[in-house]
C-alpha cells in the first residue's frame, strides 16, 4: 500500500507511540476514563436534554457524499485563504475557555500544538492562561482572539487593544453566550470552575479590570471573581454596537454563532469580515438547529460578500468535506482537541489535528476531489 502523502504517511509511522484512538467515540470514552466527572462533563455535555448535541450528530449523518471517479488524485492542496492568509488547512482550533481543568497547562499546551501542525488557534476570553502568554508560545503562528463582550464596553475594548498588540490577526466575537445555557450536568455537580479563579486569566492582568477593584486579585480573589461574574456577559448587546468594537481595532472582525440566514444578512450589512456558524457544540439554546443544516441557507444568504465558516459536530475527515462541499471557508472542532489535551497534553493535542488532517486529505481525494476550492454541492446529497 502506498501512501498518499506525507501526512499519511506521519500517521502511520507514529502508530506504535499513539495514545489517541482514531475514533472520536473512543477518544471520547478515553477522556471519560481519565478525567473526574466534573470536567470531563463540563466539557462533553450540553444544555437541556442535549438534543442539540445529538443532533449536530445526526445531521452530518443526513448529508451523503458521492465520490467522483478517475480524476488524478495523486497531488493535492490542502490549503484555504481567509482574510489575505494562507491556511495549511481549512481547520482552526475553536475558542474553548477553561482548558486548565483537563490539563495543568491548559491552552498553553493546545496553543503550541496548533502552532507545531499550522493550525490556526483561536484564544479564548474565558482562558485560565492570559492571551499573551499564549501568544508567546506560538512565535510567528496564526492566532486569532475571541472576545466575550463584557457588559463593562471599556473591558471589551481592553482585550481586543491587548489583542492586537500581542500579534493576533482577527477578533471573533461570540454572540451566543451573553450568559451560559441551562447546562444539567453542571447545575447537578454545583461545578462552576471560575469560582476557584480558573478560566479567568485574561481579566487578572487587564488593566481596565484591575482599575475596577479596590485590591488586587494577589490580596483579595473573592473580590475579583464576584466583579467578572457581574461583568463577564452582555445580553443588552445589539447590532449597533458592534461599530464601537470596530472602531478599537484594524483586525478583521468575525461573528461566531450565527443560525438564521436574516443575521447573516445584518452581518454582511454591518460591515464584518467574516462570521462562524455554530450552535456552540449544543451548549447553548437546546433544540437549535444543527449548524450543518443552518449553512446552506446562511452560504446561499452570503453570496460570497464575506467568508462563512462553521462548527458544532465535526469529528471526522467526511464531515469537513460536508461542510466545505456546502460552501464553508474552513471549520472549527471544539471538543475533539479537549479530549487529546485531557489525555497527553500537547502531543494529545496535535495528534487530534493530525488524524484529522489525514482523514480529510485521503477523504477528500477518494471522493475525487485535488483542493478545497474544488468541494462543492455537486458531490453532495442529503437524504430527506
Ligand atoms: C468546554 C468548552 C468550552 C467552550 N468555551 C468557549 C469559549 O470560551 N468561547 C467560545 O466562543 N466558544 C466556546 N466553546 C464553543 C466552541 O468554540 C465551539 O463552538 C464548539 O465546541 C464546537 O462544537 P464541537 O465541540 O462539537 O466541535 C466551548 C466549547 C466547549 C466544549
Ligand atoms: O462553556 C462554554 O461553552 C463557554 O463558552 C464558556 C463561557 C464562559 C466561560 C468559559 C466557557
Amino acid at each position: 500500500m502506498s501512501f498518499g502523502n506525507e501526512v499519511q504517511a506521519m500517521v502511520y509511522q507514529g502508530v506504535e507511540k499513539n495514545i489517541i484512538p482514531p475514533s472520536f467515540e473512543k477518544l471520547e470514552q478515553k477522556a471519560k476514563e481519565h478525567l473526574d466527572a466534573k470536567p470531563y462533563d463540563y466539557v462533553a455535555a450540553s444544555a437541556g436534554a442535549e438534543m442539540t448535541k445529538r443532533k449536530n450528530k445526526q445531521a452530518f449523518e443526513k448529508w451523503n457524499i458521492i465520490p467522483r471517479m478517475l480524476r488524478d488524485t495523486s497531488n493535492r492542496d490542502l490549503s484555504t485563504e481567509l482574510f489575505g492568509r494562507k491556511l495549511s488547512f481549512p481547520i482552526l482550533c475553536a475558542p474553548v475557555g477553561v482548558q486548565s481543568i483537563i490539563h495543568p497547562e491548559g491552552e498553553l499546551a493546545s496553543a503550541r500544538a496548533a502552532a507545531a501542525m499550522n493550525v490556526p488557534f483561536v484564544a479564548s476570553t474565558a482562558s485560565t492562561y492570559n492571551l499573551e502568554k499564549t501568544s508567546e508560545v506560538m512565535e510567528d503562528k496564526e492566532r486569532w482572539f475571541q472576545l466575550y463582550w463584557s457588559s463593562d464596553r471599556e473591558i471589551a475594548a481592553s482585550m481586543v487593544k491587548r489583542a492586537e498588540k500581542a500579534g493576533y490577526s482577527a477578533i471573533v466575537i461570540t454572540l451566543d453566550t451573553p450568559m451560559m445555557g441551562w447546562r444539567e450536568k453542571d447545575i447537578d455537580h454545583a461545578y462552576l470552575p471560575f469560582l476557584q479563579a480558573e478560566g479567568i486569566g485574561n481579566y487578572l492582568n487587564d488593566p481596565v479590570f484591575l482599575s475596577r477593584l479596590d485590591q488586587s486579585p494577589e490580596e483579595d480573589m473573592t473580590s475579583a471573581i464576584l466583579l467578572w461574574s457581574q461583568i463577564f456577559g452582555n445580553p443588552s448587546l445589539t447590532w449597533g454596537d458592534l461599530d464601537f468594537i470596530k472602531a478599537q481595532t484594524s483586525l478583521p472582525i468575525v461573528l461566531k454563532g450565527i443560525l438564521h440566514p436574516e443575521d447573516a444578512r445584518l452581518a454582511v450589512q454591518h460591515g464584518v469580515d467574516g462570521i462562524i456558524v455554530s450552535n456552540h457544540g449544543g451548549r447553548q439554546v437546546d433544540g437549535a438547529v444543527p449548524a450543518i443544516d443552518a449553512l446552506p441557507e446562511i452560504v446561499d444568504a452570503v453570496e460570497h460578500r464575506i467568508p462563512v465558516l462553521m462548527d458544532s459536530g465535526i469529528r471526522r475527515g467526511s464531515d469537513i468535506i460536508k461542510a466545505l462541499a456546502i460552501g464553508a471557508r474552513a471549520v472549527l472542532i471544539g471538543r475533539p482537541y479537549m479530549y487529546g489535551l485531557a489525555l497527553a497534553g500537547e502531543d494529545g493535542v496535535k495528534q487530534v489535528l493530525r488524524n484529522l488532517i489525514a482523514d480529510f486529505d485521503l477523504s477528500m481525494a477518494l471522493s475525487g476531489k485535488t483542493s478545497v476550492a474544488e468541494l462543492n454541492r455537486e458531490i453532495l446529497r442529503k437524504e430527506s
